[in-house]
C-alpha cells in the first residue's frame, strides 16, 4: 500500500493482486479519495495495521541472479519486473549476481541466514537446484546431520524459496505456481505464499550425490541433458535438438531397479485429479507417514524387512518423478497426479519398445487428455524410495563403467546385445535435476516436505478466471 499525500481532497492507493488467465497475476492499483483528512488518515491507519499483522508476509530477502540461465535475461528480468514490486512491498533485498558455477550454493553456507526471511533463486532449475543444495545443506550443517548417511532424517528448512524464472525449462517454477512468469512469481513471493516441497535425497553407496525435486531420469532424459551440453549456446532450444537426436538413436540400458511402494500414500499416479492449492491428498498422506514414523520410532511395530519390489529389464527411461514436472514443453508433466508434499515419488519404467511406441509415448506429454502410462510396455509406481544397479556395474572398476566405455572384454557382448546402433555406450547417465550424475548406481529416498516455497501450488480454474471477470486475492 501506498500513500500520495494531495492537496485536496486526501487520498491512498491501494496495490492489489488480480488474477488473470492460465494463472498469470498482475498487480492493479485502486486510489481512494476523501475530503476529510482525519477520517483518511483512520483508514490509512487500519490498512497499515492489517498489513502489520500479516506476519507471513516477508521483509528482507536475499537474492540470486544467474546471468546465464536461459536467455541470459536474468538480471534483466529481476530489475525491470522484480524490483520496482519489492519495492512498492516495502521489502529490502541484498542481491547478489553470480559470478561463477556453484556460488549461491556456497555463498549460503557462509551467509548470516537470520537476517532473512527468504531466498528469491532468478533462474532456471540448475540454479533452483544450487540454492536447495546450499539451504539443505547448511540447515543440516547447523542441525550436525550427516548427509552421506542415506537413512538419516533430514532437518526441515524453515526458510522459504521463491523462484523468478529465468532459466530454459523452470519446471520447478510452472510445477508449483501454474505459469512461468516472473511478475506473478514476485507477486506470490510479496504475499508471503507458503508451499511445502518433498525433496530427494541421491547416494551412491554411503555417499551423498545430490538432492532432487523434479526429475531424476536415466536413459532417455539423462541423454538428452547430456547430448544438450555441448549446445547450451542454444538456448532453451538445446533440448529440443538433443531431444530429436536422442530419439534418432534410439537407446536402451539394461539394469535392475529396486523399490519400496508408499504404502501410505493415499492417491495412485494413475488418478485424474492433480495436485492443487491446499491439497487433500498431500495432507493426508504425509499426516499418515507421520503416524507410521511415530509408531516405529515408539518400537510398536516389529521391525520387519521392509518390502521391497525388484525389476530387471531393459529400459528405455527410468524416471523419478517427485512432482508432476509439468512446463511449457509439457503442461500436464511427467506424471500429472504426482503430488508436491506427499512423500512420495512416481516412478515410471519405460522398458524396450519401438521407435514409433516411444513416440507415442512422448507424444502424449503434450497433450491434455492423454494418459501415457497407458502402454504395455511402460509401468508406474508411488514410491518412497529405488535403487538401480546398471548392467554392466563392475564394483571393483566403478569408475571405467560408470563412464559407460567398455572395454575389450565386454565388447562382444555389447554386439550382440545393441547390434544396430554401432555405439559403444553401455550406460546412461543420470539426469537429477538438469544435472547429470557421475555415477550410475545409485539409490534415491524422499524426505516429506523438506523444504518450503513461496507459492501455493496449482489454483483450481475458476469460473471467472478471464480478463473481463477477474478475481483479487
Ligand atoms: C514429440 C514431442 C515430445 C515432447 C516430450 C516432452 C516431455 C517433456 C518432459 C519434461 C520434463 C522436465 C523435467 C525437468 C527437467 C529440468 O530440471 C531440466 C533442467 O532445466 P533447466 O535447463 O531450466 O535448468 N531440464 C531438462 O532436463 C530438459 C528436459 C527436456 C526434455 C525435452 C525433450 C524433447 C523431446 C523431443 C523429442 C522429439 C522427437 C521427435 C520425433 C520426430
Ligand atoms: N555466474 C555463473 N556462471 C556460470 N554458471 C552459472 C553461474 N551462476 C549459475 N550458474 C550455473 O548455470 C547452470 C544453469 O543455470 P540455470 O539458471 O538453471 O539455467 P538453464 O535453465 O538455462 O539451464 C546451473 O547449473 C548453475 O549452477
Ligand atoms: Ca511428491
Amino acid at each position: 500500500m501506498q500513500w500520495k499525500h494531495m492537496c485536496k481532497p486526501h487520498a491512498f492507493t491501494v496495490h492489489y493482486v488480480q488474477r488473470m488467465k492460465k494463472h498469470r497475476w498482475r498487480c492493479k492499483a485502486v486510489t481512494f479519495w476523501c475530503s476529510d483528512e482525519v477520517l483518511c488518515c483512520h483508514w490509512l491507519q487500519a490498512l497499515n495495521d492489517l498489513l502489520e499483522q500479516q506476519t507471513w508476509r516477508p521483509k528482507h530477502l536475499l537474492v540470486y541472479i544467474n546471468p546465464y540461465g536461459g536467455k541470459k535475461k536474468g538480471k534483466q528480468i529481476y530489475e525491470n519486473k522484480v524490483a520496482p514490486l519489492f519495492s512498492l512491498a516495502s521489502i529490502s533485498t541484498e542481491v547478489i549476481v553470480t559470478e561463477y558455477a556453484n556460488h549461491a550454493r556456497d555463498n549460503l553456507y557462509e551467509v548470516n541466514l537470520e537476517k532473512y526471511d527468504g531466498i528469491v533463486c532468478v533462474g532456471g532449475d540448475g540454479m533452483f537446484s544450487e540454492v536447495l543444495h546450499g539451504l539443505i545443506g547448511r540447515v543440516q550443517k547447523d542441525a550436525d546431520v550427516d548427509q552421506n548417511n542415506p537413512k538419516v532424517p533430514l532437518s526441515r528448512c524453515n526458510m522459504r524459496i521463491g523462484i523468478i524464472p529465468a532459466g530454459s525449462t523452470d519446471c520447478v517454477c510452472f510445477a508449483t505456481v501454474g505459469i512461468n512468469d516472473p511478475v506473478t512469481s514476485a507477486l506470490h513471493i510479496i504475499l508471503g505464499d507458503c508451499q511445502p516441497l518433498d525433496v530427494s535425497s541421491v547416494h551412491h553407496k554411503n555417499m551423498f550425490l545430490k538432492y532432487s525435486v523434479s526429475l531424476l531420469g536415466y536413459g532417455f532424459y539423462g541423454d538428452v541433458l547430456k547430448g544438450s551440453e555441448k549446445n547450451r549456446w542454444l538456448g532453451p532450444a538445446r533440448y529440443d535438438f538433443s531431444g530429436f537426436k536422442t530419439f534418432l538413436s534410439h537407446r536402451y540400458y539394461e539394469g535392475t531397479v529396486c523399490f519400496q511402494p508408499a504404502k501410505w500414500a493415499v492417491g495412485s499416479p494413475r488418478d485424474k485429479v492433480c495436485c492443487t492449492f491446499g491439497c487433500y491428498i498431500c495432507r493426508q498422506s504425509s499426516k499418515q507417514l507421520e503416524e507410521q514414523q511415530r509408531v516405529k520410532t515408539n518400537g510398536l511395530e516389529s521391525n520387519e524387512k521392509e518390502n521391497w519390489t525388484v525389476v530387471k529389464g531393459k529400459f528405455m527411461a527410468i524416471n523419478a518423478a517427485n512432482m508432476s514436472c509439468a512446463c511449457p514443453r509439457s503442461p500436464r508433466g511427467l506424471s500429472p497426479a504426482a503430488h508436491l508434499a506427499d512423500g512420495t515419488a512416481d516412478l515410471i519404467l519405460v522398458r524396450k519398445c519401438s521407435r514409433l511406441d516411444f513416440l507415442r509415448h512422448l507424444i502424449r506429454h503434450t497433450t491434455s487428455n492423454n494418459d501415457q502410462f497407458d502402454f504395455p510396455f511402460v509401468d508406474v509406481h508411488r514410491i518412497k524410495s529405488f535403487q538401480f544397479t546398471p548392467k554392466h556395474f563392475d564394483e571393483e572398476d566403478t569408475e571405467s563403467t560408470d563412464l559407460g566405455i567398455i572395454g575389450k572384454k565386454n565388447f562382444a557382448q555389447i554386439c550382440t546385445d545393441h547390434p544396430s546402433c554401432g555405439c559403444n555406450q553401455l550406460n546412461s547417465v543420470w539426469n537429477c535435476d538438469g544435472e547429470t550424475l557421475e555415477q550410475t548406481a545409485l539409490e534415491m529416498r524422499v524426505h516429506c516436505q523438506l523444504i518450503k516455497l513461496f507459492a501455493r501450488g496449482i489454483e483450481e480454474s475458476q469460473k471467472q478466471e478471464d480478463d473481463t471477470n477477474p478475481s483479487r486475492v
